[in-house]
């Protein structure tokens, strides 16, 4: 994919703004993402759900519509002008991929946009204007133990992470962190526009697939407080995968699964990334503490599902299968147990590689 031909210039990103989730069974989505995440419901009716989160002032950061096939319906991000939205259609008409302008209200609470079927077969939208609604930051009377601040970001799972790469830094989004090997295949990558260390993250395997949606808490403990929820509701089974620290985003996370298997990430505590010198981290895929800094098992689950696309006539999008080499494959750290370092040689020539004696 050459963008060498392209003249007009990208659109002016801000940051990961919604998603729409197509769940197959709305009363039980609603109970997960209210009841226990705690978001605020801007609007419902028998088709649709939208949320927000508590520091959130535009209509929606979330919207849960009720479908036949658990899917990504769509993943939007807002730019900075009504002007943006006019430089995305521009922009993708030349890039040549499918771009349809949609009218105010063609999603309730936002208004005209943009929405593509983008290079890497995502389903985007492109907005500016949107309806605000009252902003609950210090409305503590509402908020949980465990209140979700905001929306934070979108994890994608592509084929090619260099290409995903090449695509976002076409639309100036700059790489934070990425996880390499020694022959330069690259596994994952973390690109930002807001100065954060992401609004995306480009997962390496089979898509495109959506691995995670993510929203931010302003603390560890409202992490603590819905895991505890869980427990109590009798839904630990909800946790796939933490809670724990990172190694890439230093963040301390969270990783749920709801009622139809859609990921979502609670993510606190990342880091600043907006001066302009600010360096790329890159992690060595044998490092046992880049997906979890304490070295606790990154459960297959993780690397092996994620959620359907679909395109903008609501067909699931074909998946590609990854043709480099898959992390959960190769890697020798955080990942079901094996723990090894460089040039270790286990006493009694025990098995290489494995922490606590081999677990899989
Ligand atoms: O947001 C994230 C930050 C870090 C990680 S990792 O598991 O530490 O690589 C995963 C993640 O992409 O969900
Ligand atoms: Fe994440």
């Amino acid at each position: 994919m050459s963008n060498n031909s392209i003249q007009a210039p990208p659109p002016d990103v801000v940051r990961s703004a919604y998603a729409e989730l197509i769940v197959t069974d709305l009363a039980a989505s609603r109970r997960f993402y209210v009841d226990v995440l705690g978001l605020v419901v801007t609007y419902e009716d028998d088709d649709a759900i939208y949320l927000r989160a508590f520091e959130e002032y535009l209509h929606h950061c979330l919207v849960l519509r009720r479908g036949p096939v658990a899917a990504l319906g769509r993943l939007a991000y807002r730019v900075r002008s009504a002007d943006e939205v006019d430089a995305a259609e521009m922009f993708y008409r030349e890039l040549g991929v499918r771009t349809e302008r949609v009218p105010a209200g063609a999603e309730r609470g936002i208004g005209e946009a943009v929405r593509i079927e983008d290079p890497l077969g995502f389903p985007i939208e492109f907005f500016y204007a949107a309806d605000h609604v009252e902003r609950f930051t210090q409305r503590y009377d509402l908020h949980g133990a465990g209140a979700i601040a905001r929306l934070d970001h979108f994890n994608l799972v592509v084929p090619s992470v260099p290409e995903a790469r090449k695509y976002y830094e076409s639309l100036g989004f700059k790489v934070s962190e990425d996880i390499q090997d020694s022959d330069s295949t690259v596994y994952a990558a973390w690109m930002y526009r807001k100065s954060t260390v992401h609004d995306v993250a480009l997962t390496g395997g089979d898509g495109p697939r959506l691995h995670h949606i993510a929203f931010a808490t302003q603390e560890a403990h409202q992490l603590m407080h819905i895991c505890d929820h869980l427990g109590a509701v009798r839904q630990s089974d909800r946790i796939e995968r933490g809670p724990g620290r990172h190694g890439v985003s230093n963040a301390f996370y969270l990783y749920l699964r709801d009622p139809d298997g859609h990921r979502i990430e609670i993510y606190t505590h990342d880091y600043y990334t907006g001066d302009p010198d600010n360096p790329t981290i890159t992690w060595d895929v044998h490092d046992n503490q880049r997906r979890d800094w304490w070295g606790n098992a990154v459960v297959p689950s993780w690397y092996s599902e994620a959620s359907p696309v679909l395109d903008l006539d609501r067909r699931p999008r074909p998946i590609t299968e990854r043709a480099e080499a898959r992390e959960a494959d190769v890697t020798i750290g955080a990942d079901g147990f094996s723990y090894t370092r460089a040039g270790d040689a286990l006493a009694g020539g025990g098995p290489v590689g494995f922490k606590l004696g081999e677990q899989v």
